[in-house]
Formats: structure tokens, sequence, C-alpha cells
């Protein structure tokens, strides 16, 4: 490890290193300049890829400005490609696995071998990269996994084993995926009852045992124990039985969330307003709120993977129409299957031009606070499911893959926040929900609920919720400790 040198050598310095996707950078930025915030110098290490987008989506000079706080890159190990996409998620999670380690190490030493920067003293990385649990070892500083899902799905994903010895898993027959197998109850997970096959994390969804993504996701699960700690993006009051279960089986967990109403607290620098947008945000979508009524827009945005059919998106769509609600939709250049040059139809944006508005890509945080919406239409990604609650806005749910299973079925049926549309996407089904969730009895009770898990995530984010202690605590007793190094 490199000594103590130059007049920065006081601070204690976290690398933070997200998984390359922007659904896991959001949260690791959050988290970063949280702890920054504690007096910590942070290295956050982006994808050559994501960072070369997100210069480009902010403008070059803009992340040279702050204060202990600097950005490093490495390779993700994938075939270089100048997009505006988000790689194939397996694929990456591949190749991270597979070729991240050496790079990041040589970072390590790098930093560590520099007069300008202090030494690393912890590293945060995401829960699908335990390859740094490695790399810490090896520079002897305590290493924490950053859990950018729910504790509910790391449940899941941890007995998936469990599943395997009963024969429940791998399916039989790729028919099992349409043919009701999917509906099988599994009581066999602590503290969640009555749970159905199909709501655990899409990567299940195999009838190879070595299937190489299944394995990738219980491989990665496990490799969370080798951490001094774990973070869960959640508050203690909203997965509480599940997290007293995990605690008996995992290193010490901290629930620090909703990680917006965190930051939202910090002092007022140009940090605190750091955006980490791969793709460019569309401003001029708050004017166009502004001039809504309150709690008369519906907002669609299914996230940064998320990719729509042309069918699933025409029925999207005429639902919406048919709705005769105001909305405002976000449809990322990348996310209709096929050429969307001519994404939908004139007759469509002709009868919604007063009411409806598209753009490419937002600041969703902004939006969701914005007085002028009324319900979330979701694909159920977690952080859109925290900034949700975390604003009190109630979500119609269509969830797309991975842990959005899980999500949606908690978002639904556990906390009564949200309302589900089937997977096969009807017009129909969508103008009734949209009218039910706005002004119908099932839209009053879930209005009632949302408002009510605000205010106890306000109260996990307060001066003394278990959110803000748990971070004081993972400082205090992770961070900056050398006992609890592995
Ligand atoms: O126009 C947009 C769209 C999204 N966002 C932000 O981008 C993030 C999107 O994250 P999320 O809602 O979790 O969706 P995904 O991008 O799909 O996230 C991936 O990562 C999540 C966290 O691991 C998982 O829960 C999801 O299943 C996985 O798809 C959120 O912070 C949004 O606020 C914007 O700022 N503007």
């Amino acid at each position: 490890m490199g000594s103590l040198k130059g007049k920065k050598a006081q601070k204690p310095h976290a690398v933070c290193i997200p998984f390359p996707s922007q659904g896991h950078i959001n949260p690791m930025l959050k988290i970063s300049i949280l702890v920054h915030s504690k007096g910590f110098h942070i290295t956050f290490v982006n994808s050559e890829y994501n960072h070369k987008r997100f210069l480009k989506s902010r403008g070059h000079s803009s992340l040279e400005v702050f204060q202990d706080f600097v950005f490093e890159t490495i390779p993700d190990g994938l075939p270089p490609i100048d997009a505006d996409t988000t790689q194939h998620i397996p694929s990456l999670c591949f190749s991270t696995k597979e070729n991240c380690l050496a790079p990041f190490k040589e970072l390590l030493i790098k930093i560590n071998s520099s007069n300008d920067v202090p030494p690393v003293t912890c590293i945060i990385f995401d829960g699908i990269m335990t390859f740094a649990v490695l790399a810490a070892q090896e520079i002897g500083v305590p290493s924490v996994s950053f859990r950018t899902t729910n504790a509910c799905s790391f449940m899941c994903n941890k007995h998936l084993p469990l599943l395997i010895e009963k024969g429940i898993l791998p399916l039989k027959d790729a028919n099992d995926i349409t043919n009701g197998y999917l509906d099988t109850v599994i009581d066999c997970i602590p503290s969640m009852k009555n749970l159905r096959l199909r709501e655990f994390p899409s990567q299940i969804r195999t009838t190879d045992i070595n299937d190489k993504l299944l394995n990738f996701i219980m491989g990665e699960t496990e490799g969370a124990s080798k951490a001094s700690a774990i973070i869960f993006h959640t508050f203690d009051s909203l997965e509480f039985n599940v997290l007293r279960d995990l605690s008996l089986i995992c290193p010490p967990l901290y629930t620090i969330g909703p990680l917006h109403l965190l930051t939202d607290q910090l002092p007022e620098n140009n940090l605190k307003f750091l955006r980490a947008n791969l793709w460019k945000e569309d401003e001029d979508c708050l004017q166009w709120l502004n001039s809504k009524e309150e709690k008369s827009v519906v907002y669609v945005n299914f996230g940064s993977i998320t990719v729509l059919t042309k069918t699933q998106l025409m029925e999207f769509a005429w639902g919406l129409a048919n709705s005769k609600k105001n909305f405002f939709w976000v449809i990322r250049s990348d996310a209709v299957i096929g050429d969307d040059s001519a994404m939908l139809p004139n007759d469509f944006v002709k009868e919604t031009k007063e009411r409806g508005l598209i753009s490419r890509w937002c600041c969703q945080e902004q939006v969701l606070k914005h007085s002028s919406i009324g319900v979330f239409l979701t694909h159920c990604g977690w952080n859109s499911v925290m900034e949700s609650i975390g604003i009190g806005v109630p979500m119609i749910c269509w969830p797309f893959f991975a842990d959005q299973h899980i999500n949606c079925r908690y978002v639904c049926c556990e906390w009564g926040v949200g309302l589900e549309i089937g997977k096969n996407v009807k017009r129909d089904e969508v103008e009734k929900i949209v009218r039910e969730v706005m002004y119908g009895e099932k839209g009053k009770k879930v209005k009632k609920k949302v408002s009510e898990w605000k205010k106890l995530a306000e109260e996990a984010t307060g001066l003394e919720g278990s959110s803000s202690l748990n971070l004081d605590k993972l400082v205090k007793d992770v961070l900056l400790s050398k006992n609890s190094v592995h």
C-alpha cells in the first residue's frame, strides 16, 4: 500500500465501483456523494464506455470541478462500440466478472502510488461485482457490497440453490414459462409467503442447470458473504421481516434509503446536483408539466434497459390516448425493438398533441416531484420504485425482467402502492387501469397507502431515522474500521 504522503493524506478514501449500467450507476453515485459528505475522498470508477457517454450527455469539462471527488475509468472487457445505448446486460455481467479484476487492481495500485490523493482505505462495490472483494483483500481494506436491488430479491436469490435442491428449478421444459408452472407457490423462503415462481428473478426461467446467467446470479449472491458488510438501498420498515431474517445469514446489513431523500438534505454544493445520466435530459419537459393541472399527468418511463416490441408500444400508446388523460412518456432512443423512425403513427400524435409529451430521457426525480404527476407507469426497476415511494406517487406496474417481478409483487400486494398491468399488454387494460388509479376506488386506496409509505420513508431518512443512523454506523464501524478488513 502507498505511504501517507502529501496534504490530502489525512482523508479516508473510498473507491466506489458501480456495475456499468444506468440503474446501478445512479444509486452508487448517491452513496458516493453521501460518503463524501462524511469527509471522505472519493474515486468513482466508471467503465470507459459509460464514462464517454456520461461526458457526452453532460458536456466535457463538467466533471473536473468537484473537491475530493474524482472519476476514473476501467475497460468493461466488451468490444468497443460508439453508440448511445445500454449494452447487452448478460454480456456485461460475464465480461465484468472475467475482465475487470486486473484493471481494477491496477487502478488501486496507481492511486496508492500517487502523491496527489490519499491512499485507498475502503472499497464500495456493486453487489454483482464481487471480484472487488479480492482487490480489497489484496490491499488490506474493508469492502462493502452495495445492493442496488431490494432485500426481498436478494432473499429470493439466496434461496435459488434450495429450489434446485428441491427439484423446483431448473424448469423441466421450455413450455413451463407459459403452461402455468410459474404459478407454483413457493413457501420455503423465510418471511416471504405465497410467492409464485413467476415472481422470482427472471434468470430462473431456464431448463439448463448450467445456465450461465442463473449461475452468475447465484455466484454473485453468495459472493456477498465475503464482504465486510452489505448496504441495501431500502429502509427498515419497508422490508422489516426479510431484513431481520437476512441478518441471520449475512454479513452486517445497512439499509440506506431512499437515497434521494438523503442526498436532498445535503448542503447546497455542486456535487449535490450531480446526476449520472448517460442520455441527455430533456429540460423543457418541466415547462410542459408546469402547464398541467395538479396530479393530472400519467408519467410513463420504463428505465434504462426495458425494450418494447412495436405491438406493445402501440398498445400503450392507444391505451394512453383512449384514457383521455395527460401523459408524459419517455421513450429512449434504443427502447423499441427494430426501426423506430416511424415510431408512433400520425393519428396518435395528432389526437394527443394537446395532452401528451414524448421525450427521450428526463430527470426522473424532478419529474416525479412535480405536482402535476398523478401516477407513474413503471417497469418496477428498484430505483424507480424507491423514488416513487419516497416522493409519494402511486404506480402502475409493468415488470419486464430480473428483480422487477418481485418488486411488482411487493408494490402491488404487500405495500399496496400500485396496480399491475398484464405482461401481454392490451390498450383497453391500459385505459381502464389509468382511469382506475386516477379516479377509481382502488386508486383512492393506493394513493392513501403511498402517502403512508412516503411518511415512513421520510422518517427513515430524518435526523434520527434508521437510514441516516445506518449511514453513520457504516462509516464508523466499517469504512473507517481496521477490524472490518476480511
Ligand atoms: O428518463 C429517465 C429514466 C430513468 N432515470 C433514472 O434512471 C434510473 C433507472 O433505474 P431503475 O428504475 O432501477 O431502472 P433500470 O434502469 O431498468 O435498472 C436496472 O437496475 C435496477 C437496480 O439494480 C434494477 O432494479 C432493474 O431491474 C434494472 O433493470 C432511476 O434512478 C431513474 O430516476 C432518469 O433519470 N431519467
